[in-house]
């Protein structure tokens, strides 16, 4: 279970300066994720801060991407604080959160210095608990801003001071040092707007103004509001990264086909298989993200059968034609879009969760018919969550085998598939890092087939 926040009353908020309570909603986010609720989703944190402060679009997009950019570089931020504070990071987070955002502003934003530094001074005087500190956030942010280009210069290896440790050390151990770098720096650049697409790839790609990916995925690159696209309002396309399109890609659903999905939610893998015309149940045991599942089925007019459940605990009675697994992760390969996942997960996370994924692998694995096809994924980097689940199940269950991938199955890129026949993308792939603005969400997939009953 995530860990609550510390509830204290926020701080008056004058609705007359324009930008301010964007700020606020940013820094009191990334307070919450760097004080005591550290496994809090920065999404969720930022509809807390929020809440009663009924922002326009465009300061809820404002504060998003001021925490964002917070967290993207929060390990070079933090060491260029540290440096410029006679006594070092504060320990208070309102205080540390103030400092990162308005340097964030300072250094990674389009944001005018003075703009950044008055309103951090705002915030600070409107809080009792920071108002004696204001001199303080004033004095170090100017600096920040008068030493841009030195604390620019001085930002070195992402696979340093930029990634945690323990993260760095577990992608070194498994991909190596020059890969993990790789990782560290597509980390650093963020990642565009993939679709999938229904129908007729081509004229969709011209229409948007996109890309095709040999992985079957358009890329967008302009950065507008998703809604006021083409094709959004008729559910021509959804938002997905290319290599979350991948799993079900692999699983090859067919018309008429009976498909679980049994962690479906907010349902972009659901939509492909209904696209597929098969019939898809779809289970999560969360109502809330099933609502949003619900409105996007609606929007792209596909149909689903909904159920609101713990997978753990499904009939088996009925087994399936094929099964999807995309089973709870600590989310590591989704670093580019959710830079504070790599601050507030740690390795036990990781730990308790392959414990769930390998109670679910197991389930779903009863849940797939004879002859029938699992597919298991993960958005995740780490082993435990990926190969060696697969590894383990084919270990002690002897009625599956694995089906090793063609490149044809994803456009060709033999770099994508491991040498078990596994799927394992990297934010690194397709020149992910290498600043031309490509990369994919860490993926991993298997495709098993039921060889007896
Ligand atoms: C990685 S997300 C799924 C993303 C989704 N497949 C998609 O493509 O949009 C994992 C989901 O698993 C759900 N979940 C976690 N434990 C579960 C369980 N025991 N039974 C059913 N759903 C579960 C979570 O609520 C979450 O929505």
């Amino acid at each position: 279970m995530a860990p609550r926040p510390t509830h204290r009353n926020p701080p008056p908020i004058d609705p007359s300066v324009p930008g301010l309570a964007a700020r606020h909603v940013a820094q009191s986010a990334v307070a919450t994720l760097l004080g005591p609720a550290r496994g809090l989703a920065l999404e969720d944190a930022l509809a807390q801060a929020g809440r009663g402060l009924h922002l326009e679009l465009g300061d809820a997009a404002l504060a998003r991407a001021i925490a964002t950019a917070s967290f993207r570089r929060l390990g070079f931020l933090t060491a260029a604080l540290a440096e410029r504070l006679r006594d070092g990071l504060p320990q208070k987070p309102d205080l540390l959160a103030l400092l990162v955002t308005g340097s964030a502003q300072i250094l990674d934003l389009a944001v005018a210095d003075h703009a950044a530094v008055d309103l951090s001074v705002r915030l600070a005087k409107a809080d009792p608990q920071l108002q004696h500190l204001a001199p303080l956030v004033n004095a170090v942010l100017r600096r920040v801003a008068r030493e841009r280009d030195a604390i620019r210069a001085g930002e070195d290896d992402p696979l340093g001071r930029n990634t945690p440790d323990w993260l760095a050390r577990r992608w070194v151990a498994t991909y190596g040092e020059e890969t993990a770098r790789g990782i560290a720096a597509a980390h650093l650049e963020g990642a565009a707007l993939d679709v999938t697409v229904r129908e007729d790839a081509e004229a969709w790609a011209d229409k948007l103004g996109g890309r095709r990916l040999a992985l079957g995925s358009l890329r967008l690159e302009g950065r507008e509001a998703v809604s006021g696209l083409p094709g959004y309002d008729e559910g021509a396309w959804w938002v997905q990264d290319a290599a979350a399109a991948l799993p079900v890609r692999l699983l090859a659903p067919r018309p008429g086909e009976r498909v679980a999905d049994l962690c479906a939610a907010p349902g972009g893998k659901t939509a492909q298989v209904a696209a597929a015309g098969a019939h898809v149940t779809a289970v999560d045991r969360s109502a809330t993200r099933l609502e949003r599942l619900q409105r996007n089925l609606e929007r792209l007019k596909l149909s689903a059968e909904v159920v609101t459940a713990d997978a753990l605990a499904l009939p088996e009675d009925n087994p399936f034609d094929a099964v999807l697994l995309d089973a709870p992760c600590s989310a590591t390969g989704t670093i580019r879009r959710h830079p504070d996942v790599a601050w507030t997960k740690s390795e036990g996370d990781i730990l308790r969760l392959a414990g769930l994924q390998r109670r679910l692998l197991d389930k779903a694995a009863r849940l797939t018919a004879p002859g029938g096809r699992l597919v298991y994924c993960t958005c995740s980097l780490e082993p435990e969550e990926g190969p060696a689940q697969i590894a383990d199940l084919l270990a002690r269950n002897g009625a599956f085998e694995r089906v090793p991938l063609d490149p044809e199955r994803v456009g060709g890129h033999a770099e994508l598939i491991d040498g078990n026949g596994d799927l394992r993308t990297l934010p690194s792939h397709l020149g992910g890092g290498s600043g031309r603005g490509g990369g994919l969400d860490g993926f991993f997939a298997s495709l098993l087939r039921r060889v007896n009953a």
